[in-house]
C-alpha cells in the first residue's frame, strides 16, 4: 500500500472549490499526496485576488490547470454556457495530464479522482484508465439524497419525467427526513434544461465509489441512510481561510468587527451566484437602515454590470453599518460581535454559520437553499424565514421585525450554540468525521 494520490476537481464556482480546497487540505494533512484542477481562468483570477494558494503549495498541494473552453471575457454567470464548453472540451484533455502528473511522479500515481457535481465527466476518463473515483458532494446530503431518489419519485408519479410535482402534496424520503413540498426539490428555480440534465449526471456520479458529504449524522441522519455510498466527513473546516477566493477579500471589515459591541453586528451576505434584484435590493438597504444596529453586507461586485442594478436609494443613510465586495467570511462568522446571519442559505453558508453557533435570518434564492431553511428553521430550529408580500418581495419592515423576534428569542441563541457543540464534535478533526475520512483514505491506498 502506497501514499494515496487524490486528484480533485471542482466545478469552477466558489461554492465547490471551497470545500474541496478544505477537505484536500485536510487530506494533505494526513500525508496524501493532493493535485488540484482548476480551470484556467479561474486558477488566474484566485491567484489575482491574493488568496491563499501559495500557502497550500507550502503544504505539499500541486495545481494544475486545464482550459474550460470560453474566452477570457465571456460571462461565467451563464452556467448552461460554461457546462457546454468543459464537457466538449476538458474530457478529451484530461488523459494527456494524467499521464504528464505520473510521469513527474512515477513512485505516486494518481490513485483516486475525486469530482463535485457536474465533472462527472472525469470520473468516466478516469474509469477508462483504471483510477477509482469519489465524489465530494458539496450540498447538503438530503439534496443528494433527493437527486439520488429521482427514478423513485418518477416511478411514484410524485414528479414527472421533466421533474415537475404532478400534485400539491408532502413528500418524505425516508424516516427522519423532513417532509417536502415540491418547490424544496434541488433542481427548483435552476430552470427546465437543468432537470434532464441532473439525470444523466447522478449516473456518472455512480462511478463514484463514495459520495462525500459535507455534513455530520446529527444534522442529517434520515438523508445518509439512503444509500452505503454515502460518507458524511463534515463540517469541513480544516482552515478557517478561504485560500481560493474570486473575489478579494476586503480584511478592514475585521478591524472594523473589532470596534462594535459584542452580539451586535447583523451579518448579510447570499454567497456567490445569487442575483439580487433591483428592488429587494432597495428593501433590503432600507431594512438595514430600520435596524438601528450595526450591519455588516456583503454586495458582490456583478459580473455582468447590465445584468444588475446596485444604486443605492436617496433614501439610504447605511451610517451604521459597513458594505464590503467580498469577506473573508469563516472568520467573520467567528467574530464575537456577530449577532445573526442573514443568509441565501447556500450549504456552505448554513455550515459554517452552525459551526459558529450564529442564529439565521433565511432568504433562499434557488435549488437546495430551500430545503436548507427547513432544515435551519424547522429542523434544527436556529433561524427564522424572512417571509416575501404577495408580490415576492421581503419587505424593509419584515426585516427589522424578524432580526428583532431572532435577537430576543434565548430559545434559538440556546440551541445554536448548542448544534456548533455537537457539530464540531464531528469535524474532520476528530470524531465520527474522521474516522470516516481515515476510512476514506485506507480504501484510496
Ligand atoms: O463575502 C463572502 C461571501 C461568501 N464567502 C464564501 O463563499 C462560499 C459560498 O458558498 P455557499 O454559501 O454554499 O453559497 P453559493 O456560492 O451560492 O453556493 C452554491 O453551491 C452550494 C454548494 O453546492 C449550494 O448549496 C448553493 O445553493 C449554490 O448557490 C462560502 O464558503 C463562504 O464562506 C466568502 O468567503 N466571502
Amino acid at each position: 500500500m502506497g501514499i494515496p494520490h487524490f486528484l480533485v476537481i471542482p466545478y469552477p464556482v466558489q461554492g465547490h472549490v471551497n470545500p474541496l480546497m478544505q477537505l484536500s487540505e485536510a487530506l494533505a494533512k494526513h500525508g496524501c499526496k493532493i493535485t488540484f484542477l482548476n480551470t484556467e481562468f479561474n486558477h488566474k483570477r484566485a491567484n489575482s485576488c491574493g488568496g491563499g494558494l501559495d500557502s497550500l503549495k507550502e503544504q505539499g498541494l500541486k495545481f494544475v490547470t486545464l482550459p474550460d473552453g470560453l474566452d477570457p471575457e465571456d460571462d461565467r454567470s451563464d452556467h448552461h454556457k460554461v457546462l457546454v464548453s468543459i464537457k466538449t472540451n476538458m474530457p478529451a484533455l484530461l488523459p494527456k495530464l494524467i499521464q504528464d502528473i505520473n510521469a513527474l511522479d512515477v513512485e505516486n500515481n494518481i490513485t483516486c479522482i475525486v469530482v463535485t457535481m457536474n465533472m462527472g465527466w472525469a470520473l468516466q476518463v478516469g474509469h477508462k484508465l483504471g483510477i477509482e473515483g469519489a465524489v465530494l458532494w458539496t450540498a447538503s446530503a438530503t439534496s443528494l439524497a433527493t437527486c439520488y431518489c429521482i427514478p423513485r419519485l418518477i416511478d411514484d408519479g410524485i414528479i414527472d419525467s421533466e421533474g415537475i410535482p404532478t400534485k400539491k402534496q408532502e413528500v418524505q424520503l425516508s424516516p427522519n427526513m423532513p417532509k417536502m413540498v415540491g418547490a424544496d426539490f434541488p433542481w427548483g428555480g435552476l430552470g427546465k434544461i437543468f432537470f434532464p440534465y441532473i439525470v444523466k449526471e447522478m449516473k456518472t456520479l455512480e462511478l463514484g465509489e463514495w459520495w462525500l458529504c459535507n455534513t455530520t449524522s446529527d444534522l442529517e441522519p434520515g438523508a445518509l441512510a439512503t444509500s452505503p455510498r454515502f460518507l458524511p466527513i463534515g463540517p469541513l473546516m480544516e482552515s478557517d481561510t478561504n485560500k481560493s477566493s474570486f473575489w478579494e477579500e476586503d480584511t478592514t471589515c475585521l478591524d472594523w468587527l473589532d470596534q462594535q459591541p459584542p452580539q451586535s453586528v447583523v451579518y448579510v451576505s447570499f454567497g456567490s451566484l445569487a442575483t439580487v434584484e433591483p428592488n429587494q435590493f432597495k428593501e433590503l438597504a432600507l431594512g438595514l437602515d430600520l435596524l438601528n444596529r450595526p450591519f455588516l453586507w456583503v454586495v458582490r461586485p456583478s459580473n455582468d454590470n447590465n445584468k444588475v442594478n446596485h444604486a443605492y436609494s436617496d433614501e439610504f443613510h447605511g451610517c451604521k453599518g459597513k458594505i464590503v465586495n467580498w469577506a473573508p467570511q469563516r472568520k467573520i462568522l467567528d467574530h464575537p460581535a456577530i449577532a445573526c446571519f442573514i443568509s441565501h442559505c447556500g450549504w456552505n453558508s448554513t455550515i459554517e454559520g452552525v459551526c459558529s453557533g450564529i442564529p439565521f435570518l433565511c432568504c433562499p434564492f434557488f435549488s437546495d437553499q430551500f430545503v436548507n431553511r427547513s432544515y435551519i428553521c424547522d429542523v434544527w430550529k436556529v433561524g427564522l424565514k424572512l417571509d416575501k408580500d404577495e408580490n415576492g418581495l421581503i419587505l424593509k419592515g419584515e426585516i427589522r421585525k424578524k432580526v428583532d423576534q431572532l435577537l430576543e428569542n434565548e430559545d434559538i441563541k440556546a440551541r445554536s450554540l448548542k448544534l456548533k457543540e455537537l457539530s464540531l464534535k464531528n469535524s474532520v478533526k476528530g470524531g465520527q468525521s474522521s474516522k470516516n475520512l481515515e476510512k476514506f483514505i485506507n480504501w484510496a491506498k
